[in-house]
């Protein structure tokens, strides 16, 4: 019988990192999965998301399309991974929790992430970053206070069967 426990085990941020990616793969957009998860300071999931049209909103009626007149495309529509995380959170405050997310956030998602009192932002991909939308938003998370790091990935595979 094994007395020493076992030693590769995921740690925290490969945890939450994981959770975030996995929502992500919900997403029925085409071109951008993005999923989030929620942490409070204690290491407890509180939330997930992923980017999609709200409720209601047909995802084989409402367009997924990047271009074209505004109307018909997805941009008018979807919901934000990390505003369906903040969203999807009925628990009450977020107040100090941590939120991890596969791309960083929108200037939109920035004014809900520092109402709702997040305080960390861990970010995977930033490709978005010399954007307005994004460098806004770094501007009103730096003045908020709000702390924000690119993950560090370990190259570890998760696999799963399911
Ligand atoms: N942080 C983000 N979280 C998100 O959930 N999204 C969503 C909105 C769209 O569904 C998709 C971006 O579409 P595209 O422009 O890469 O084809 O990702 C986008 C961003 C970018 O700021
Ligand atoms: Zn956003």
């Amino acid at each position: 019988m094994e007395k020493e426990k076992r030693m590769d085990y995921i740690s925290w941020d490969e945890y939450f990192m994981g959770v975030a990616m996995l929502s992500g793969m919900r997403s029925k957009d085409p071109h951008s999965q993005v999923g989030a998860c929620i942490v409070s300071e204690d290491n407890k999931i509180l939330s997930m998301g992923y980017n999609g049209f709200p409720m209601g909103c047909s995802d084989d009626k409402f367009p997924w399309a990047r271009e074209g007149d505004a109307l018909d495309t997805k941009y008018l529509y979807v919901t934000h991974s990390e505003l369906n995380a903040i969203l999807n959170y009925r628990g009450g405050s977020l107040e100090g929790a941590k939120l991890y997310v596969s791309l960083f956030p929108c200037n939109e998602c920035a004014k809900a992430i520092i109402q709702s009192g997040i305080k960390t932002i861990v970010y995977d991909c930033d490709k978005y970053e010399n954007t307005p939308s994004v460098i806004a938003s770094k501007r009103m998370l730096d003045a908020a206070g709000v702390r924000y790091y690119k993950y560090n990935r370990t190259g570890r595979e998760i696999r799963i069967t399911v």
